[in-house]
């Protein structure tokens, strides 16, 4: 079991990675010794449901599988239930299932009754490694991907690696994408690690997801303690290919294709167009978009059925930009991510007509 304290402002809360059975007493002694309602989905329940019932006393309340889960119905639908089931204030809910559950039960929790405590309990790769820590709580709305959402910090987070054997392979190579994405940020050390031993991970070596995801979750309370409310552009570079891959999500149709995917396009397109600029070494957006590849991500707008010309205007309603302007995740290099304030849009847009 490895333990990553977190610290977010006046938040403190721990993520514990490693088999769930030995993460019980922290959930019944949050718990109170009563029972928990559990945000889910009827698959992870199914294949998952009674490691959590061995666990704590719950009841699971499901929403949808996958991006489906983050839209407005299903918020309402939690507020019912939380409501119908007379949650206070002190009794935890729990996300249990992927990000996407994580980010629709986070938001609900925050808005409930002013603030539900929340407790994570991951199951894909992507949550463990990235979304269930931090804080951010999301919906998709109108047509853009985490339009509506807050700051809303976990009170425990509970990551078993075991979980995500279950996992198909399209799901876990899309979580993949955010794990690599630590290495390309600012740890060039990790980006090598995940060159010599991604094939083993996916191949489901446990040690090495345990270890991958202790060292994102590691990596992630750094950015989110320095910058809790991603106001300073410190957090901003956790966004590493989010601004390419959003509006890749929205331009092809939310849910289509992966966040995670996008995620991996995504880089490879800030890299290119940061190559471009004259700003990164050719070879190293080279070096990337390789080993996206031959983890099977996507790598090229080409092979990926979207609307081209949505892109641009989709950049343009990004959360990063700031009177106008727009401001992207950019690169010089391998493990050297910065926040560029001031993309010109017309070499962007030239970029975009004609990126492979
Ligand atoms: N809040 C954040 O900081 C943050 C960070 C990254 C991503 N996100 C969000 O997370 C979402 C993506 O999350 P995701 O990649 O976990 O996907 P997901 O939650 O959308 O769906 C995952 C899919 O995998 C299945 N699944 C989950 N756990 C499983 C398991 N153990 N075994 C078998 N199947 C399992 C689910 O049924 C579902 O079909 C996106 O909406 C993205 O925007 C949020
Ligand atoms: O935690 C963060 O900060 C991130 O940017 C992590 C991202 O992986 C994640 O996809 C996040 O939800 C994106 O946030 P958004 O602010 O761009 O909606
Ligand atoms: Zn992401």
């Amino acid at each position: 079991m490895s333990i990553v304290p977190v610290t977010a402002g006046s938040d403190h809360y721990d993520v514990l990675i490693g088999p769930l059975a030995d993460s019980a007493e922290r959930l019944r002694t949050i718990s109170w010794g009563r029972r928990l309602l559990v945000v889910t989905e009827p698959k992870v329940w199914a294949l998952h449901g009674e490691k959590l019932e061995a666990a704590v006393c719950c009841t699971p309340v499901f929403v949808p599988e996958g991006e489906d889960a983050k839209q407005w119905p299903h918020l309402q639908e939690l507020v019912a239930a939380f409501a119908g089931h007379n949650l206070d204030r002190k009794r935890p809910v729990i996300a249990f299932g992927g990000g996407s559950v994580g980010d629709l039960t986070g938001l609900a929790a925050g808005l409930f009754k002013r603030g539900l405590p929340v407790v994570h309990v991951p199951t894909s790769l992507l949550a463990q490694a990235d979304s269930a820590v931090g804080g951010k709580t999301a919906i998709d709305a109108e047509g853009q991907k985490n339009l509506v959402g807050l700051f809303h910090q976990p009170a425990l987070v509970l990551a078993d690696p075991a979980l995500t054997l279950t996992l198909d392979h399209r799901q876990l190579l899309a979580g993949y994408a955010e794990v690599v994405k630590y290495g390309l940020i600012d740890d060039p050390d990790f980006f090598t690690w995940c060159e010599a031993n991604g094939p083993a991970l996916l191949a489901g070596e446990l040690a090495l997801r345990g270890e991958a995801v202790t060292r994102c979750v590691a990596a992630k309370a750094r950015f989110v303690a320095a910058d809790v409310e991603d106001r300073t552009g410190v957090r901003a570079l956790l966004n590493l290919g989010h601004t390419f891959g959003h509006a890749i999500e929205s331009a092809a149709g939310l849910g289509v294709v992966l966040h995670g995917e996008a995620v991996a396009l995504g880089t490879v397109l800030a890299f290119d167009f940061s190559a471009q600029l004259g700003l990164c070494a050719a070879d190293d957006a080279a070096r990337v978009r390789r080993h996206f590849a031959a983890a099977g991500l996507p790598t090229t707008l080409t092979a990926t059925p979207l609307d081209r010309a949505a892109l641009l205007p989709l950049m343009g309603a990004d959360k990063k930009n700031e009177g106008g302007r727009l401001r992207l995740v950019l690169t010089r290099g391998i493990g050297q991510a910065f926040l560029s304030d001031g993309v010109e849009s017309g070499r962007l847009a030239a970029f975009l007509e004609r990126a492979a």
